[in-house]
């Protein structure tokens, strides 16, 4: 880490290193800013929607629990972004900057690994409902998931807690990094909890990639079966007798639908944690790196940190599209008939697919 190099004590030396190794170029001060400043009113919106419908959802199954758990991280994640807009565009003091330093970014990252640890619950979960669809839950096994999930909390609690308490260097110039707040202990413990969070993202994508290949073998069966068992070809009876519809078509649907957390979980953390590792060595072992090597790291880093902040406002679209009690309980608010939108969320998941996997894969359950 660069441990107050930035103040070099030979003023020409000084301008040239703020010149070629200067942060505060377009992409920084005004393009993330404004990216940003629209997350945030974005994320708001849909997260504010998301916690009034979840405040009026009991949580009767773990999925539900997992997803309460994840909004209320998003909400927290979606309030440190004013802060980053404030302190990246240079509008903030420099008190407010020690404040991002300390608090706000640690909460950002404190969420966004909760976000990951909860992606690969629910995908054991989905797993489970899929693989044993009649297999229920009762009150012990939701107070296990419970505590299970303050748990996870208090764990990363303490895990980031050293970040807030060892970032209390005085800054020695304006032009100061989160890493010159840092004490040597201090440095340490970035590193430190940076491995830790590494080991966290891997296993649950590992997590994640076992649980989909398996719900998608399951599918893929129960898709079998069903077409086997749809009468004329293409055309196949709805349970409900009235309406036919193609098992094709509903297979397009499902698929979309099921691989939603898959498909958020790839965008939004896997380019960071590639961008992640050289930079914190950056940040550790800055004699390893030459200016433009370190800018060019930071700059990667902050492109895909991007990416992971997308998650905020994802993450609801997950809520509408695999959870049927969120999307019941919001239409029955919004006085629309349950049925709204089946051309898009795929009618078969709340209704009629008429396999237990495929419904399983994709309620609220
Ligand atoms: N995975 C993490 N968990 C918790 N806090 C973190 C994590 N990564 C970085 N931090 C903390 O967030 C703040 C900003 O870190 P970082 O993004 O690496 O710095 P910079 O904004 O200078 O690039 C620092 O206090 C750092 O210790």
């Amino acid at each position: 880490m660069e441990r107050n190099s930035t103040f070099p004590l030979v003023l020409g030396n000084y301008s040239r290193t703020n010149i070629t190794c200067s942060r505060d170029n377009v992409l920084k001060t005004v393009v993330f800013p404004v990216l940003y400043s629209f997350l945030f009113l974005v994320g708001v919106s849909l997260n504010g929607v998301a916690v009034w419908v979840f405040f009026r959802i009991p949580s009767r199954s773990h999925f539900i629990i997992y997803l309460k758990n994840i909004v209320v991280a998003d909400v927290i994640m979606t309030f440190t972004f004013p802060f980053k807009v404030l302190s990246d565009s240079n509008m903030a003091s420099t008190g407010l900057r020690i404040f991002v330093c300390r608090v706000s970014s640690v909460l950002f990252y404190l969420t966004m690994y909760i976000s990951i640890l909860f992606f690969g619950l629910i995908s054991i979960d989905r797993c489970r409902k899929t693989l044993k669809p009649f297999r229920g839950t009762n009150s012990a096994r939701l107070t296990r998931r419970k505590v299970l999930s303050g748990t996870i909390w208090t764990f990363l609690l303490i895990l980031c807690l050293p970040n807030v308490i060892l970032t209390c260097k005085t800054p020695t110039s304006p032009y100061f990094k989160c890493s010159d707040l840092k004490t040597e202990a201090g440095l340490y413990w970035h590193e430190v909890v940076n491995h830790v969070c590494q080991v966290i993202f891997w296993g649950n994508l590992v997590t994640v990639i076992v649980c989909y290949t398996l719900i998608t073998k399951e599918l893929y069966k129960s898709y079998s079966r069903t077409k086997s068992h749809s009468t004329g070809g293409n055309i196949s009876q709805a349970p409900s007798g009235g309406t036919t519809r193609k098992p094709q078509q509903g297979k397009r649907k499902m698929n979309a639908n099921v691989f939603l957390v898959l498909a958020v979980f790839f965008v939004c953390f896997v380019p960071f944690h590639f961008a992640r590792v050289p930079y914190t060595m950056s940040q550790t072992r800055g004699v390893l790196f030459d200016c433009k090597l370190k800018l060019f790291f930071f700059q990667l880093k902050e492109s895909t940190l991007f990416l992971s902040s997308l998650n905020s406002i994802l993450d609801p679209l997950i809520y509408f599209f695999l959870c049927k009690s969120f999307r019941n309980t919001l239409f029955k608010t919004l006085k629309l008939p349950p049925g709204t939108c089946s051309w898009i969320t795929g009618k078969g998941s709340d209704t009629d697919s008429g396999s237990t996997a495929l419904r399983n894969s994709s309620a609220c359950t």
